[in-house]
């Protein structure tokens, strides 16, 4: 899916090889300021690397249009952007971006409810918790479909039990659906326990410490 060669950016990320598979689960852990969420944003364009060669689905990344690229690649971002209106606008507003039909009430409280948010639709999402927007984050971009979801930090300012639940739930959903996932995560328990690939960056290098089966490699 993704195939990264030699690439580097500033002086802060320098990957000699990294394969992300495709419809796998690929978790990112590292010291913060590391590099995790720069390589995050190198895989949907959102910064472009100033070397190397990143390719996505057999061609090279910078060749896709930028929109169809952002759709078929979501970012959920470290800090959830929500929008100073009610829960079913923020949750459509994923989905509408992408040229998407707003889904209707049925759907939208489906999502809500699979990931542990008793919520009115109509209740204005400025006032939900850090955590309850990190989930209704994580319930729009399910909406939107996309193929492959980058996750920064999607649970961490969720505790303990709840994170693992959210999580397991997100990856069990994504697995079914065939879908691809980067998760950066705070968690090494987390990191360890979903991923079928586990890559440490250490200062700007990417470490594989689980999975990297000889078939996602290059020579
Ligand atoms: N556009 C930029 N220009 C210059 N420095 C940057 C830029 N973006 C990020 N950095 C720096 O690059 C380093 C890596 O940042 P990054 O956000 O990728 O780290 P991270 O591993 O995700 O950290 P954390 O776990 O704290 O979120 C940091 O030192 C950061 O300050």
């Amino acid at each position: 899916m993704f195939v990264l060669k030699k690439v580097h950016y500033k002086d802060i990320l320098s990957i000699n090889e990294l394969t992300l598979p495709e419809k796998k689960v690929s978790c990112i852990i590292g010291e913060s300021g590391s590099g995790k969420t720069t390589l995050l944003k190198l895989l949907n364009q959102l910064i472009s690397h100033d070397g190397g060669e990143i390719w996505f689905q057999n061609h090279l990344i910078e060749k896709w249009d930028p929109i169809t690229l952002r759709r078929n690649v979501v970012m959920v971002p470290q800090t959830p952007v929500i929008t100073s209106e009610s829960i079913r606008e923020n949750l459509n507003l994923g989905a509408t971006m992408s040229d998407q039909s707003p889904k209707d009430d049925e759907e939208l409280k489906n999502v809500l409810e699979f990931m542990k948010l008793d919520k009115n639709l109509n209740q204005n999402a400025d006032n939900l918790s850090s955590g309850e927007k990190q989930r209704l984050s994580l319930a729009r971009v399910m909406l939107m479909d996309p193929s492959v979801f980058l996750l920064d930090e999607p649970s961490s300012a969720l505790d303990e039990d709840l994170e693992d639940l959210i999580i397991s739930k997100f990856i069990d959903y994504a697995v079914n659906k065939n879908k691809t996932v980067i998760m950066v995560t705070h968690s090494k328990k987390i990191g360890q326990k979903q991923s079928d690939v586990l890559i440490n960056i250490d200062n700007g290098k990417a470490v594989i410490k689980k999975g990297g089966n000889q078939e996602w490699r290059l020579e």
